[in-house]
């Protein structure tokens, strides 16, 4: 994966910069050049990198900084914002609102993953309590609308094409019109590619966007063509207004760095990238989070939208209750494993976890992770309801170990094991005792509470190390605005 990699390299230039007992000269020309040499092999334009250089080099003048200051933390943050700059195109996209009706367009080169990556876009809004729909527009190639009816049925998702109509505009105008009259709040229309940029495609382009008047027209491209993304996007550009882009294939390239910042160098911000075939395998794009993942440092905002997504809100102050309480049971326990099994691939729920990425879950592990947890939800299933809602380590003597080992037909040593990740679990949460609850409304109060020095407790010592100890927590969640995103987690959200 394109983040892993590229990530990887870059956290591995910070972190032997940590390790050195003394800042100097050196060793920030060596972490330097390391997230160079990173940069320029995920295809980042030469004189985006020499620019980014030769800017943190101005900012952290060592020898400036007098005795005392945190050098470390000024290199890092002045790294932070450099490749936030690189990535960040300056300009906001359009969003659509939930229940206003808007028509969105697509429009890329053939094979980019564009009527995928209409079905993920409409698949996410579903999700979250949009009415999209789908308008076959491509009647370029053959088996597009099989495609997109076969994607847009797994999904649920009401779709309109044809079989026989060969007038892209005709077949776009009226599927717009029939979900505009059915209420749906975001009509996605899907339209041709070709294999090169060519006048017939940006002629095509041109009459259905004039014929459906879209609020937003999204270009897709593939992220395996680097820094010529800039190329495309130009030519796009001047055909049509596009609003939005979306990099698609940001797991199999190692050129994805370059495509993202290629497309900022455009003015056109990228809303979403796509990380796999899957239909959830596709991500908000935001600068600040992005750059922070990338470093090793979570991605808060989007861990907590995975949250909402999948833990019903009625339920959050439940959670939060019992958390406060310390009563971190088997019962919460599998409560937890049902929401991440229905976050979607589990690696890139923690991949969003400061400290997480690599370690946690290496791609092609996240099959092995979730059989575990739905082996150990099987065991759970075997336990009666007394030892699901019990705090009481003693509980679960011998003989209730073998019941329940018999039950699932495991043998003694996986329920042991289960039992382990329970009290190791428990251990962690049971850092959250004691935390306040706001009643509704009090988000603010909650803020306050919810503070940096609380979550240093929650998080594991090494986790905490690799942020950067108190500080570099403390600053993530700045960066963040954590504080607020992260009380949806436990109820407080008031969205
Ligand atoms: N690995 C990976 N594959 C993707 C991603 N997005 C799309 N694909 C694959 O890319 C291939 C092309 O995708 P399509 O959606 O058919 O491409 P298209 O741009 O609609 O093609 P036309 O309709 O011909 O213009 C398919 O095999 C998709 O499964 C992604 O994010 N990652």
């Amino acid at each position: 994966m394109v983040l892993a990699q590229l990530g990887g390299s870059i956290s591995r230039a910070l972190q032997q910069m940590s390790n050195a007992t003394i800042i100097d000269e050196k060793v920030l020309n060596d972490c330097l050049n390391e997230i160079t040499r990173a940069l320029l092999q995920a295809d980042v334009q030469f004189k985006l990198v020499r620019d980014m250089q030769a800017n943190i080099k101005k900012i952290v003048n060592l020898d400036d900084l007098a005795a005392g200051h945190n050098k470390r933390k000024i290199i890092q943050q002045a790294i932070f914002n450099e490749l936030c700059k690189i990535l960040d195109p300056g300009k906001p996209s359009f969003t659509p609102k939930k229940g206003k009706t808007s028509v969105v367009m697509f429009v890329g080169l053939q094979g980019s993953g564009k009527t995928t990556t209409c079905t993920k876009y409409a698949y996410y809004h579903q999700k979250k309590g949009w009415k999209p729909a789908l308008v076959c527009a491509d009647t370029f190639r053959a088996g597009a609308f099989d495609q997109l009816k076969q994607n847009a049925t797994k999904a649920k998702i009401p779709f309109y094409g044809s079989y026989t109509e060969s007038d892209p505009v005709r077949i776009a105008v009226e599927g717009v019109e029939r979900f505009k009259k059915e209420n749906c709040d975001l009509i996605i229309v899907d339209t041709s590619g070709r294999h090169k940029q060519e006048a017939a495609l940006f002629e095509e382009m041109r009459q259905v966007s004039e014929a459906t008047k879209p609020d937003l027209v999204i270009f897709v491209m593939d992220s395996s063509i680097g820094q010529a993304a800039f190329d495309q996007a130009q030519a796009f550009k001047q055909s049509v207004a596009v609003g939005a882009v979306i990099v698609t294939k940001m797991d199999g390239h190692a050129k994805g760095g370059g495509a993202l910042s290629a497309v900022a160098a455009t003015k056109s911000p990228v809303i979403f990238i796509g990380t796999g075939e899957h239909m959830d395998e596709f991500e908000v794009f935001d600068v600040k989070p992005f750059v922070s993942r990338l470093l090793g440092m979570g991605d808060w905002s989007g861990f907590m939208d995975k949250i909402h997504e999948v833990v019903p809100m009625d339920q959050q102050p439940e959670l939060l209750q019992k958390l406060s309480e310390g009563n971190f049971t088997l019962r919460i326990m599998y409560e937890q494993f049902q929401n991440i099994l229905k976050m979607g691939p589990i690696g890139q729920v923690f991949s969003m976890l400061p400290g997480f990425s690599q370690e946690l879950m290496p791609k092609g592990r996240e099959k092995e992770s979730q059989a575990k947890i739905k082996r150990y939800m099987t065991m759970m299933d075997s336990m009666t309801n007394e030892e699901l809602d019990s705090t009481n380590p003693k509980l679960m003597n011998e003989s209730r170990i073998m019941r329940i080992a018999r039950g699932c037909g495991r043998p003694v040593r996986d329920v042991m094991e289960m039992l382990e990740e329970y009290k190791r679990l428990a251990k962690i949460w049971s850092k959250m005792k004691g935390l306040k609850i706001p009643k509704k409304g009090e988000m603010s109060a909650l803020s306050r509470n919810m503070n940096a020095q609380h979550m240093s407790k929650v998080l594991p010592p090494q986790m905490l190390k690799q942020i950067g100890g108190m500080g570099g927590l403390q600053n993530l969640m700045k960066q963040m605005g954590s504080a607020k995103d992260m009380m949806g987690m436990f109820g407080g959200g008031e969205k």
